[in-house]
């Protein structure tokens, strides 16, 4: 299979390249970057990789539907709003890493991320790719998840699913290291404002709020909003999502993990740790999350610790999953990674 890949240049498509280039059914990769009026070697377009003089060809989605099976969109956000129709149109495949087409309201979309949505009806033929619950199977578009959005999601899935928490009780306290915020510089991830430093940031404000509660009203209707928030941390990769809930009475210890092993034994990249709470270093490098908890028996709540590698379970690593799912090719294919240990 042919793959195309627009946003080469960034972080979560820098990675994803690699992925790709390692892939067993990918057989060629065009690049493509709306920069471009006419074709150059990557080495110039993306100097991190020096020694490919690979062209990379100027955005055109005509070219793109020709010369390829897929394409993947590794954009900012606000970009694949303007430019998903065609694409939908002519029922061509789309993996978008970007948040634009995760919504299904148009509303919800200009009020978290500020910026004018996509038409609502073609939001709404996006399938949501969160890749343990939704299969990519047969859908057109897929709409990745956010990072922040996908630690927390496997965190609370069995305690939603299977009804062991006060959903009103949730509250989720996230944290980030830097490549999260892309290649751009700005004060916060400045490195002398994030070295040795934590910050709170877009406190109740955050645009993956609206897309969890989205998802986890699939699961159980009742649940309303979440309390989230999201800190910064002086790391270059990596989020645990800190997740704390009420048991419901009834619920012990006992119970919940046998909730977590049901829903995650067969899954590939989801690794539950029991009471050995994960640290975020142990699953850098790989597509894997990591979920281990805590009962606080004389509080009633738990405690849930979700780590993954925002570039990877977080983007493009999930990107590569949801490719799998779409071609069913094997759910592991391209995704054979080691942790980097230190
Ligand atoms: N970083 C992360 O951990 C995660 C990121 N995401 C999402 O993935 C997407 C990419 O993130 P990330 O790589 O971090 O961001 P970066 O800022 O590092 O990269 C953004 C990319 O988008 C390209 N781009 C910008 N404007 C346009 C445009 N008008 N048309 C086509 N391409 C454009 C940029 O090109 P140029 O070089 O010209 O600026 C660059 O290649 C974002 O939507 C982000 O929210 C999702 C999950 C995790
Ligand atoms: C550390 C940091 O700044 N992280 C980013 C994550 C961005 C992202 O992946 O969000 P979308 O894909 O929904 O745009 C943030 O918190 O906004």
């Amino acid at each position: 299979m042919q793959a195309a890949l627009v946003g080469v240049t960034g972080y979560a498509g820098m990675i994803l390249y690699q992925l790709l280039k390692g892939h067993p059914n990918v057989k060629k990769i065009h690049l493509y970057d709306h920069k471009l009026t006419e074709s150059a070697p990557l080495s110039t377009v993306a100097p991190v990789f020096k020694s490919e003089s690979k062209p990379v060809f100027p955005y055109d989605p005509q070219q793109i539907m020709t010369d390829n099976d897929v394409v993947f969109f590794a954009t900012s956000a606000g970009v694949t709003s303007k430019l998903s129709q065609p694409y939908l149109a002519n029922g061509f495949p789309v993996i978008d890493l970007s948040g634009d087409m995760r919504l299904n309201d148009a509303g919800d979309y200009q009020k978290w991320y500020h910026k004018p949505a996509a038409p609502e009806n073609l939001m709404r033929q996006a399938q949501y790719g969160l890749a343990e619950f939704e299969s990519a199977r047969g859908q057109t578009y897929v709409a990745n998840p956010g990072c922040y959005a996908t630690a927390t999601l496997l965190g609370l899935a069995p305690l939603v699913q299977q009804h062991l928490i006060a959903v009103d009780s949730i509250v989720v306290d996230a944290k980030s290291g830097t490549s999260g915020a892309g290649k751009k510089l700005s004060t916060t991830t400045h490195f002398t404002e994030a070295n040795d430093n934590l910050q709170i940031y877009k406190p109740n404000q955050h645009q993956h709020i609206p897309e969890i509660v989205q998802e986890l009203k699939n699961w159980d209707p009742t649940i309303s909003t979440i309390q989230f928030m999201t800190t910064l941390l002086p790391i270059t990769r990596g989020i645990m999502s800190t997740i704390y809930a009420r048991l419901n009475h009834g619920v012990d210890q006992a119970t919940i993990l046998k909730a977590y092993h049901d829903t995650y034994d067969d899954q590939p990249f989801v690794h539950v740790t029991d009471t050995d709470l994960p640290t975020i270093k142990q699953v850098i490098g790989t597509n894997n999350c990591d979920i281990g908890l805590a009962v606080n028996s004389q509080t009633g709540f738990v405690m849930v610790a979700s780590v993954i590698d925002n570039m990877l379970k977080g983007a493009a690593g999930q990107a590569v999953q949801n490719l799998n799912q779409l071609f069913n090719y094997e759910p592991t294919a391209g995704l054979d990674l080691q942790p980097t240990l230190i």
